[in-house]
């Protein structure tokens, strides 16, 4: 795992590094630069903190925080952070995965299209949503399909650059399934391109991952097809 250094100025000791446990629980998927204390405060205090900083924020913006409609706001959104949005930081979120046999010897892709995610870009912080499609093929083992939206959703909920997005899915179900033959596409709008900046309200960003058996072009465009496909199940 990458880790950065910063100072945080905090009530806690939080100077040493627990290694064994960001180990465990990051996975060798994880390549988000995490602080090397990043574990070691609980979740209410990261609260209390994001909170007491974050209405200082709204002070400096000149917003008056006796308002009723506002007062709440600092909660609000530091709840927000650490439980919604932000909730994929904490390894314990990290979805359980069991594995179980192929028994059917089923040994075609699989394919999990139009998972819907939303995320937030860390240069902004503002959301970025889109849908995920991802296949893979058994290398003896499967998994319940809720399983491959739910890790979607754990790499999501982060601070991201659609890049590293794709690429912390698709190391994870390599890692699980045991296999390189796992295929990644996200299709997903920035608002930082859309809401602000150039203002690009249609663009959209795609980015690919191919691996093992989606190497090879029939198989990559059987995949690219199918997600493609209109299937009006809905
Ligand atoms: N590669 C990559 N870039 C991203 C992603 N999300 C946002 N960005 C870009 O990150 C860049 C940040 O660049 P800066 O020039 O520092 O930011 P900025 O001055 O706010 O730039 P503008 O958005 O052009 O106003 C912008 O070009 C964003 O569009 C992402 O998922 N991947
Ligand atoms: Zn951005």
């Amino acid at each position: 795992m990458k880790q950065k250094e910063t100072s945080l100025n905090t009530p806690h000791n939080m100077n040493h590094l627990d290694d064994d446990f960001a180990e465990d629980h990051a996975g060798t998927s994880d390549s988000t630069p995490l602080r090397s204390d990043a574990f070691e405060m609980d979740d209410d205090l990261k609260m209390e903190l994001i909170a007491k900083h974050f209405k200082e924020i709204m002070q400096i913006l000149g917003l008056d925080l006796t308002d009723d409609s506002l007062q709440g706001s600092p909660k609000r959104v530091a709840k927000m952070y650490v439980q919604e949005v932000f909730s994929g930081l904490n390894p314990k979120n990290k979805p359980k995965v069991r594995l179980f046999e192929n028994k059917y010897k089923y040994d075609q892709m699989l394919v999990e299209k139009d998972i819907t995610f939303y995320s937030h870009c860390e240069h902004h912080f503002v959301p970025i949503y889109g849908k995920a499609h991802v296949a893979y093929f058994s290398s003896g083992k499967v998994i319940g399909l809720s399983k491959i939206n739910r890790i979607v959703q754990y790499y999501a909920k982060r601070p991201q650059v659609q890049e590293r997005l794709t690429m912390q899915i698709a190391n994870e179900l390599k890692d699980i399934l045991m296999t390189d033959d796992v295929a990644v596409v996200l299709d997903a709008t920035h608002m930082c391109v859309s809401s602000r900046g150039v203002s690009d309200t249609n663009s959209m960003t795609g980015t690919a991952f191919f691996d093992g058996k989606f190497r090879d072009q029939n198989i990559k465009t059987e995949f690219l097809n199918y997600i493609n496909a209109k299937t009006d199940l809905r």
